[in-house]
């Protein structure tokens, strides 16, 4: 409950429109059902074509006057927010952690991470600072011109965030648009929607006026299609699959668009590597949540002659990871896309029918895939390939580190790669060869901390995020051409001078 007794999330029959609480008078319900138990966690309201024409109407109005308040005042209600967020860790945690199954003490993680990217961004964006530069620094140009370049909002940012991460990505998104005046209208994954409302309540708590942060709840199959062509829209920053990342993009029109999409990360293990380091960093890169990261360890490519060390040593650990309930801070949990734990065991099964070894795992109990962990994959099996956002680690053995780097650049995805060895040369020509947006030298991969840029290539995605990077891709820049009277003071004719 809010210090004013309202109840935080919206319910079937209590949801804001443009602002406002509304009654429902029809049952345009979309019930949250827990992939822990499969109870009821609460259910959201599904908008109208014309609920979300209100509400990019009442952003796009209430944008200007956001904009035009002071950035120290929208930095300060930013960090007012990330306090609130911060206080209420518990309670969004444990509603997170039934709507998408996250260990609690990851969910609770989450939305600490989350009031901090709020507050990095707030100090960050009080910094972005323009340049300005005389004309003269062209061929042929006199002093007699100067630009002032600012940044200024695009206007209402339309934040897709997908059901791995319903706070932490969805913050991501809200905290640099609203820092550099900007509205947003939230779309939150449908499976994780409840606690990105109970988060936007709490924003409202802070001050945020409800007006230019708004939340559209709905499936995207059957409102994201009218979001992403809606006239209202000045960015689309969308996280989630590449395939719907690309529709999107196909659809969205001429808007700027931040993708951040799916991977396939390898974590390249050579012969000099300190192999209880990399098999600890794998195993925590592959298995946390799951494997449902974009950014998991999601192949490994070994070094033949170490290939049998390093499996055994990630075997060992993986047997080690508790599975479970998240409720009781099982480390594997029940997945939130039920066809991909069937999808999951079925890559496994094909590929083991075609020579590949099971080292670990390849069962599953309905959405509870247990760690697994499958030897001798080989370039023609899909499971090389294919992410199955599930806990199951593919190990392909290489001859050299050419040959990881041509495996590795062989994926449709290039997010992030792991290297690691103790030859700092050989892990830089490796990185150097690597078409991928982030490069670890013995370390796995991972997008925090959250200040790092964030980049995806080929199908991974488009645009850089983090920290500073989001801050300037959510503005544009805007230049003031002062043209100067090419007189000097005393009326004469002026020489190079200012
Ligand atoms: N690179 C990255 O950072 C990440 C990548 N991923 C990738 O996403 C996949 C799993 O995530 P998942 O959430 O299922 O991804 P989806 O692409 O299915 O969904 C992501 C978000 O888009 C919405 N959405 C669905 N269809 C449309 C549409 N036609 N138009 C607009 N929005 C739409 C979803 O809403 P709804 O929930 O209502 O369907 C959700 O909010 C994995 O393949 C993974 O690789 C996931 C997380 C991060
Ligand atoms: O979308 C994702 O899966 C995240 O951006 C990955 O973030 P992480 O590396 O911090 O888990």
């Amino acid at each position: 409950m809010t210090k004013t007794g309202e109840t935080r999330t919206a319910t079937a029959s209590r949801y804001r429109v443009a602002g406002r609480w509304q009654e429902v008078d029809d049952a345009r319900t979309l019930p949250v059902v827990s992939p822990v138990d499969g109870s009821v966690t609460g259910s959201v309201r599904e908008f109208t074509h014309a609920e979300i024409d209100e509400v990019f109407a009442s952003a796009g109005a209430a944008q200007r006057a956001w904009a035009a308040r002071p950035l120290t005042e929208r930095a300060d209600l930013l960090h007012r927010f990330a306090d609130r967020l911060a206080e209420s860790a518990g309670e969004i945690g444990d509603v997170l952690m039934m709507e998408i199954a996250k260990p609690a003490k990851d969910a609770r993680d989450e939305v600490v991470r989350s009031a901090d990217y709020l507050r990095h961004t707030a100090e960050d964006a009080k910094r972005i600072i323009g340049e300005s530069q005389f004309s003269d620094s062209f061929p042929g140009q006199a002093r007699n011109k100067l630009a002032v370049a600012h940044r200024v909002p695009l206007g209402t940012v339309l934040a897709i965030p997908p059901f791995n991460y319903p706070v932490n990505l969805a913050v991501s998104k809200i905290a640099p648009a609203l820092a550099t005046g900007n509205a947003v209208v939230l779309k939150p994954p449908s499976q994780g929607a409840l606690s990105a409302l109970m988060m936007c309540e709490l924003a409202y708590d802070a001050g945020v006026p409800p007006e230019v942060l708004q939340v559209v709840t709905g499936r995207g199959s059957r409102i994201g299609d009218y979001l992403v062509r809606h006239s209202g829209v000045g960015l689309i920053s969308f996280t989630g699959s590449s395939e719907t990342g690309a529709d999107l993009a196909r659809k969205a029109g001429m808007v700027p668009l931040l993708l951040e999409l799916g991977g396939k990360d390898p974590a390249i293990v050579l012969d000099d590597a300190d192999l209880d380091d990399a098999a600890a960093d794998i195993v925590a890169g592959a298995f946390s949540y799951s494997g449902q990261r974009c950014t998991a360890v999601k192949r490994v490519l070994v070094i033949d002659s170490v290939a049998d060390e390093l499996v055994a040593k990630i075997t060992e650990r993986t047997a080690k990871l508790t599975v479970g309930d998240p409720r009781d801070n099982a480390q594997i949990t029940p997945l939130v896309d039920a066809d991909a734990a069937a999808g999951a065991e079925r890559l496994v099964h094909d590929a083991v029918a075609g020579g590949a070894v099971l080292a670990l795992g390849g069962t599953r109990t309905g959405r509870l895939v247990r760690p697994t962990v499958v030897d001798h994959v080989t370039e023609d099996m899909e499971l090389a390939w294919v992410e199955p956002f599930a806990p199951v680690l593919p190990v392909l053995r290489v001859g050299s580190a050419a040959e990881a780097v041509r495996l590795g650049n062989r994926s449709e995805y290039g997010l992030q790669a792991a290297v690691f060895t103790r030859d700092i040369d050989a892990a830089i020509q490796i990185a150097a060869r690597l078409d991928v947006g982030t490069v670890q030298v013995n370390g796995r991969t991972a997008r925090g901390p959250d200040h790092f840029p964030f980049v995806g290539t080929k199908a991974s995605g488009m645009g850089t995020q983090g920290v500073k990077p989001s801050i300037e891709a959510m503005t544009r820049v805007k230049s003031l051409v002062v043209n100067l009277s090419g007189k000097d003071l005393d009326g004469t004719a002026a020489s190079s001078r200012p």
